[in-house]
């Protein structure tokens, strides 16, 4: 199994690389949506299809084999820069922020365009990333089983997700959760995750952020 990986480097260049990330996936969540949305004539699409290829390999002339992986700092601070829920690198994720609120995880999110399934109602499969998401999260735990009710569509726009950890056996958690929109809950969810048994390891190279 792949391990997180410890990089040895400081909150300052974290924030460093954090301002450097950013705003690059925040053109490329725009650009999505553009993509979508667009219906400029079809030499207009072929220009921009060009010019994307361009910022394309300009990106890939120096990247990882792999994927990013979930880096660690020393004083713990988290860098699942890829993940699809919150990575600050991939424009997939909304991306959702998750804090704490007593016992509880919550975030709240804006479900654009690109979230779209039935017409103008966010995608099933995306309610359930953003719950396994939280849930797992709340636990610090691997998804074992996760059950969804989905009781009414969510349209697109904001969403409040919560999740809570409610029973404890050995290294597996119970987690409830559910989303939500100004109407009231869209989707409850219950999982039982699993505590995994992981290590923090050196990365293998010493590859530097820009
Ligand atoms: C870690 C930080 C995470 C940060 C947030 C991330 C959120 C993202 C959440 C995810 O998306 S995780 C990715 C999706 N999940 C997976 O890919 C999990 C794939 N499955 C596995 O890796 C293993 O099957 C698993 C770790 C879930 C369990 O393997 P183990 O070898 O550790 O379990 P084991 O067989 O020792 O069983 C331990 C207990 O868990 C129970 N169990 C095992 N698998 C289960 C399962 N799938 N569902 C429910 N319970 C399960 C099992 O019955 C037993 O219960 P009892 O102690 O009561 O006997």
């Amino acid at each position: 199994m792949r391990q997180f990986v410890f990089e040895d480097i400081t909150s300052e260049e974290v924030a460093r690389r954090t301002g450097v990330y950013t705003p690059l996936t925040d053109s490329v969540r725009q650009l999505l949506d553009a993509a979508i949305r667009t219906e400029v004539d079809p030499d207009t699409i072929r220009a921009a299809g060009e010019l994307i290829d361009r910022a394309t390999a300009m990106l890939r002339s120096a990247q990882t084999d792999g994927p990013h992986g979930v880096r660690y700092t020393a004083d713990g601070t988290g860098m699942p820069w890829g993940n699809p829920a919150i990575g600050i690198r991939n424009a997939i994720a909304p991306p959702m922020v998750v804090t704490r609120d007593g016992d509880r995880l919550v975030a709240d999110v804006v479900l654009g365009a690109a979230y779209e399934g039935p017409p103008g109602l966010v995608h099933g499969g995306i309610c359930a990333l953003l719950l396994d998401h939280i849930l797992g999260e709340a636990a610090s735990a691997m998804t074992g089983t996760l059950t969804l009710r989905y009781q009414r569509a969510t349209p697109l726009g904001a969403v409040h997700l919560e999740a809570e950890v409610v029973a404890t056996a050995g290294r597996k958690l119970t987690v409830r959760g559910s989303m939500s929109d100004a109407d009231g809950i869209t989707v409850t969810a219950e999982g039982i995750f699993i505590a995994p048994r992981l290590t923090m390891t050196e990365r293998p190279d010493d590859r530097e952020g820009p």
